[in-house]
């Protein structure tokens, strides 16, 4: 992160500035602003193909064609929808892909047991369930210790009373750990459970934001919750009908 030693300042764990990227000529994402607190959870929400995954693999460091300014921390980690475990190497070793040095196996468990899959850590990943592939992502996320956790849908294609744990695993991490967290999802009451700040894109921009100050464990069935969900699905549901009549 860029920071001025004589002069000092709140470091934020993202700060992109006047950021777009175009493809084929068409500016997906168009002159974009974001800030995003250490230890902040943020949601993103928006229609389909409004540049969410485009938003989090420049954050992430995987699409570098870009124009403007994006300060984020070196330690950095992303999971995505699919696990995209390698099928030829153990979980534990999956965990540790990509590590610099050579980290002992014993690091990866940790983290395994961190997402309650310790027992898995000599599995072939083609023997593992759904949600078990997902915490053997996440796992491999949390073994970086990443500063900013980059989450694309990482639920998406679980059942739903898998989901529900995952929500909740992931909920307990992020308080463990303190790290900042951007999820792109979905579902509202996902982004309602789990953010402090739920976020909609639209037009390339961030076009409006919602804070979530109720206590956590979240509770569905307070009236609080229903509203701030129904607030949202509104902001989407218009979002939603334009885009149909497209
Ligand atoms: N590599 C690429 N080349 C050309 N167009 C791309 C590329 N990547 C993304 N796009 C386009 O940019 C737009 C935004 O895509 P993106 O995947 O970021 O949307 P999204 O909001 O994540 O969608 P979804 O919610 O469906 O996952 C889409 O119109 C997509 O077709």
């Amino acid at each position: 992160m860029a920071t001025d030693v004589h002069r000092p300042v709140i470091p934020q764990a993202v700060h992109v500035e006047g950021l777009t990227r175009s493809f084929d000529g068409r500016a997906v994402i168009d002159d974009l602003r974001l800030d995003v607190r250490p230890g902040e959870f943020v949601a993103l929400l928006g229609r389909s193909g409004c540049g969410k995954s485009t938003l989090l693999r420049i954050l992430a460091g995987l699409d570098r064609d870009i124009e403007g300014t994006v300060l984020v921390p070196r330690r950095k980690a992303v999971a995505f929808q699919a696990p995209r475990l390698m099928p030829w190497k153990k979980v534990w070793r999956n965990v540790l892909l990509g590590l610099p040095g050579k980290p002992e196996r014993a690091v990866a468990e940790q983290a395994l047991d961190e997402v309650g899959l310790g027992h898995r850590s000599a599995a072939w990943p083609k023997t593992l369930s759904g949600g078990e592939a997902q915490r053997a992502s996440l796992a491999r996320a949390l073994v970086r210790e990443p500063d900013l956790l980059l989450l694309d849908e990482p639920f998406g294609a679980l059942d739903a009373l898998t989901r529900i744990k995952a929500q909740r695993l992931v909920g307990e991490l992020w308080q463990r750990r303190g790290c900042a967290v951007l999820l792109v999802t979905h579902d509202v009451e996902e982004a309602v459970l789990l953010a402090d700040r739920v976020l909609v894109m639209d037009g390339g921009v961030i076009a409006h934001e919602q804070r979530i100050d109720l206590d956590r464990p979240r509770d569905i069935t307070d009236p609080r919750f229903a509203a701030l969900r129904a607030g949202l699905l509104e902001r989407l549901g218009v979002e939603a009908t334009a885009a149909e009549a497209a």
